[in-house]
């Protein structure tokens, strides 16, 4: 199986964990699978709140319903992909540059089910490069910053997130104590938003392989 056939089969196994209501939904090339999947079953929710322009204009195309989140309460369900994922369900995300949005989506749903290939399996996050939303006049700044704790960061330059802010990806990391990393980020002025999702780690687990989706909860 191609890794694109394995991040399908891992979004489609999260249509399991639709209830109803209005759901979270993240972006990237694995949630697209999801997206195409939720449009098949699109009577059993009442819309979504999104994690990127992307996201919503797909959801929009199959006639889902696209809703601001302060305009509804909680939600059950976030459903998002990884760029990476220890045993411990903490993740690096934001490869796509929305980790903001993620960020805001998870943290306001109850429940977290992440959808990845295999491959997106590690023991120590960091080989992928951490990325760093940071607010313009600030780059240059934090990325001194974040040279002092060891990193190497890289501007992702003409890249801009949706919510006009560039991005620095954190190359050379191994990350052995995400839950400290994520605070020390979020502690340099002018950092909008780390891709450590460590304080709040995903609670579902769905991992696509040759052999089936393996489920890993927290
Ligand atoms: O965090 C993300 C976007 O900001 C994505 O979830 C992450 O990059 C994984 O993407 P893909 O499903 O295309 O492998």
């Amino acid at each position: 199986m191609t890794q694109d056939e394995l991040k399908k089969q891992s979004a489609l196994a999260a249509l399991d964990y639709i209830e109803g209501g209005i759901i979270g939904v993240g972006t990237g090339s694995t949630v697209n699978h999801f997206i195409d999947g939720l449009a098949t079953i699109k009577h059993r929710i009442d819309g979504a709140v999104s994690s990127s322009e992307v996201s919503s204009a797909r959801l929009r195309q199959h006639g889902i319903t696209v809703y601001d989140l302060n305009d509804v309460g909680q939600l059950s369900v976030y459903v998002d992909g990884a760029d990476e994922a220890n045993d411990r369900l903490q993740l690096i995300k934001g490869g796509g540059g929305a980790l903001t949005r993620e960020k805001i989506v998870a943290a306001a749903s109850a429940k977290f089910v992440c959808i990845a290939d295999a491959s997106k399996r590690v023991a120590v996050l960091g080989s992928f490069p951490l990325p760093v939303e940071v607010i313009p006049m600030a780059r240059s700044y934090v990325a001194r910053q974040l040279v002092q704790l060891g990193g190497t960061p890289v501007w992702r330059e003409g890249f801009i997130s949706d919510n006009g802010n560039p991005i620095l990806d954190i190359h050379g990391l191994a990350v052995h104590d995400p839950v400290a990393l994520e605070q020390q980020i979020n502690q340099i002025v002018g950092v909008v938003t780390v891709g450590l999702f460590a304080q709040r780690p995903a609670d579902v687990l769905l991992l696509g392989a040759a052999g089936g989706v393996e489920t890993i909860t927290a």
